[in-house]
């Protein structure tokens, strides 16, 4: 569905759509069900078309013959398409299925994606066959966690719940077995009960005043349209583009639909991941707990490790907005102990000024500084990410023998906090709660539009769809060049170190 250049050079990123691999004659359309939705009233402007995009970049120097404009065409804004509902839709609801899973680490605001997830299909849209795929990727061919049928009525309370009700997991990718699981439709389940409990249900709802629909059981097992929302980080974002591959290869009539996960903040192109606020709200708090620790003792140094395994962004941004940070270490930035410019020195003043410093370091940083054996160096999580040594606990090591060493018989102590998995493992705040909600409306809505392969996502504070193999290959590191880093340096007055 690219379209192509217009006059004023923006050119879209090219979306996949069901329409690429499937014959125009097999694809019937549909009039969108909100039309006929008593509370929107579809007025001019509210379906959004094919030609209302959403710029990549919003910052230009127009000085600049070139400015940071399209890789291959400098005179070329980039755009993506913006979310929300279209006219026509792809899927006819009563025949369609939607399957949800989670996968990879916790972040706060899963369940309100779930949740959204199920209410906007269901209510918008009119589907009632809504599948929750348990325990991660392996749920979808697992013959001992079988799917959960969802309706809005079980999934009502689950925006206060942190976690996932869903269940998650790492590894388990098995690409064949998950996509012989979704063409089949069947998840591994005798498709007569899966269908039988649905259809038990959808009756029982619609007999409650739910959105009528026709009880027909032979109408239900009839079903073939397939949406497949998939719910996770930057690892599964790139198991999504292989189910996908693989979808179109086989030609089948499945919408896939990557919504991003990631408490660390590392999936590139969209503005921030849902969970993330939430988790630097946490982050804050063991950072004030350190800060009083610290300034309670002679010589105390409150040491914060925040997860982060790649990326500092939430060091970073807990740096910045609790302003009780002396150094702020992350995984973009080496930094040193010993010498000039060293970390020893910096903490050495800090200690003489003021009589205690907090230090906050993202997990994933210094970590080739840390004497390691050779089998921790290969060792690996069932998802092949590299599992980091504890960087907090080597630092406070190293802090108490420099200590002893140079101010022998001195009172000195690092207060060392771990929130670990208290930052993500919480509900998700206001904000994400809501990002949540249009996040997951957004999937929806591009789904239905017969758009497949793709990641819906705020980009410059517009909801837009962008094709899931960008976003699997894009990632999000902290950049210590530009303006935000420059500030944290402000903030904390801390060293570069750059060694001279
Ligand atoms: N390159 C890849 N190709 C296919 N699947 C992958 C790839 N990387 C990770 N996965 C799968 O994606 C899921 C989540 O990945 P993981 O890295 O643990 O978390 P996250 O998605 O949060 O980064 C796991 O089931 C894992 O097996
Ligand atoms: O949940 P696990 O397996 O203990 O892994 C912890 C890792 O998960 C994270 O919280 C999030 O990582 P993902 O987004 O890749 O799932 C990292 O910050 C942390 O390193
Ligand atoms: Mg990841």
């Amino acid at each position: 569905m690219a379209l192509s250049k217009s006059k004023r050079e923006v050119e879209e990123e090219a979306m996949p759509h069901l329409t690429d691999y499937l014959q125009l004659e097999n694809l019937k359309t549909y009039t969108n069900p909100l039309d006929q939705n008593r509370f929107f009233h579809p007025s001019h402007g509210f379906y959004v078309s094919p030609s209302d995009v959403i710029l990549r970049q919003i910052v230009y120097d127009l000085s600049s013959a070139c400015g940071a404009f399209s890789d291959s065409d400098p005179r070329v804004h980039v755009a993506y398409h913006r979310a929300g509902p279209r006219k026509q839709i792809f899927f006819e609801p009563k025949n369609t299925r939607a399957a949800i899973v989670t996968c990879g680490g916790l972040c706060p605001g899963l369940n309100t994606v779930i949740r959204e997830l199920v209410v906007g299909l269901w209510e918008l849209y009119g589907v009632r066959q809504i599948l929750g795929i348990q325990a991660g990727y392996r749920g979808f061919y697992s013959t001992t966690r079988n799917p959960l049928v969802l309706n809005p009525k079980m999934v009502r309370g689950w925006h206060k719940l942190g976690g996932t009700v869903l269940e998650t997991s790492r590894g388990g990718f098995d690409l064949h077995q998950i996509v012989d699981a979704i063409q089949t439709n069947a998840f591994n389940q005798p498709m007569g009960t899966l269908d039988q409990i649905t259809w038990f249900s959808y009756c029982f709802s619609s007999s409650f005043g739910l959105p009528s629909v026709r009880c027909d059981i032979q109408t239900f097992l009839q079903s073939h349209f397939l949406q497949v929302y998939i719910i996770g980080g930057d690892g599964t974002m790139r198991g999504a583009v292989e189910i996908f591959d693989e979808i179109q290869r086989r030609k089948i009539n499945v919408g896939v639909v990557g919504i991003p996960k990631t408490v660390d903040n590392d999936v590139g192109i969209i503005d921030r991941s849902f969970g993330f606020q939430t988790a630097v709200e946490m982050a804050q708090q063991a950072i004030s707990a350190a800060h009083v620790e610290a300034e309670s003792a002679v010589n105390g140094i409150g040491l914060v490790k925040l997860m982060g395994r790649s990326t500092g962004h939430i060091a970073l941004h807990a740096t910045l907005s609790s302003r009780d940070v002396d150094c702020c270490l992350i995984p973009e930035m080496e930094f040193y102990l010993e010498g000039k410019g060293g970390l020893v020195e910096f903490l050495d003043n800090r200690l003489k000024e003021n009589g205690h410093a907090v230090l906050v370091v993202a997990e994933g940083a210094g970590q080739n500084m840390i004497p390691r054996t050779a089998a921790q160096t290969e060792e690996r999580d069932e998802s092949g990410n590299l599992v980091f040594l504890d960087v907090g606990s080597w630092l406070k090591t190293e802090l108490k023998k420099w200590w002893a060493r140079d101010h022998p018989g001195e009172l000195f102590t690092v207060k060392y906090i771990d929130p670990t998995y208290m930052i993500r493992a919480v509900p998700a705040n206001a904000t994400d709660n809501l990002y949540c909600t249009l996040l997951a409306h957004s999937a929806i809505h591009g789904v239905m539009a017969g758009y497949t392969g793709f990641v819906s996502g705020p980009i410059n504070g517009n909801y837009a769809y962008i094709p899931l193999e960008d976003v699997a290959q894009a990632t999000n590191a902290v950049n210590t060049k530009d303006h935000k880093w420059a500030w944290v340096r402000t903030v904390t007055n801390q060293p570069d170190f750059v060694k001279s």
